[in-house]
């Protein structure tokens, strides 16, 4: 799989396919038997998840993405812990793109609903400035309306220059919205090619996208 400069990548496909998998080893968050890794061109395999971060990657995961009992404010800083200095004026970037989250600073995130919740998790990823996002099913447990505003925030996000890597179940509008696309099978890239052309293939809407 590739992420171009900026580009918008999604990754669908069945239950324990691997997509999961595909990106936590990028992040050095689990291992692997086989394969590569490079970032800008440098083999980043086996590289701890600091470092990796530090080099411009940052990573949203499904659940268990912030800390429930401290505030939204205290969630975002901590999303720069890795930096030597908590950078103020990327903080009010952050907080400019989530309006919500500068309303509730001072809000316990576990007391904010999942779409909130959701935007915190984002907003302590983006505090890196990352060149690279990715994000593990970011639309989970989404309500429909709201569904649409996550996607809304994550093509903001890409429109500012930021490449996407995104694992959704909700396919159909990810490969809407994303530039190319992989479906994946038993960890291995069945079908990929950008998202319109994936979305109106027959083969790939009859056997995973319902038709
Ligand atoms: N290429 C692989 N080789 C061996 N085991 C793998 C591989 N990819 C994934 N697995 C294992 O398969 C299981 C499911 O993987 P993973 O959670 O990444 O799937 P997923 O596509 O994200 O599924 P879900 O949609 O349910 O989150 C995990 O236990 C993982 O360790």
């Amino acid at each position: 799989m590739t992420v171009g400069e900026g580009e918008y990548v999604t990754i669908v496909g069945p239950n324990g396919a691997g997509k999961s998998t595909a990106m936590k080893s990028v992040l050095g968050l689990t291992t692997y038997m086989d394969g590569s890794i490079a970032l800008n061109g440098e083999d980043i395999a086996g590289t701890d998840t600091n470092t990796v971060v530090s080099k411009g990657v940052s990573y949203v995961p499904q659940s268990d993405n912030l800390f429930s009992t401290m505030t939204v404010r205290e969630n975002l800083l901590m999303g720069a812990y890795s930096l030597e200095e908590v950078p103020e004026d990327r903080l009010r970037e952050v907080l400019d793109r989530f309006p919500i989250l500068e309303e509730r600073q001072m809000q316990r995130a576990g007391t904010m609903s999942g779409g909130q919740q959701q935007m915190i998790a984002m907003g302590c990823a983006l505090m890196v400035d990352p060149d690279v996002l990715l994000l593990d099913e970011p639309s989970a447990g989404l309500a429909p309306d709201l569904v649409v505003d996550m996607f809304d925030k994550i093509d903001e996000i890409n429109d500012a220059g930021t490449a996407i890597l995104m694992v959704e179940q909700n396919a159909k509008e990810a490969l809407r919205r994303c530039d190319r696309g992989y479906v994946l099978v038993n960890g291995e890239n069945a079908y990929e090619g950008p998202g319109t052309e994936l979305l109106n293939d027959q083969e790939v809407r009859e056997r995973f996208l319902g038709g």
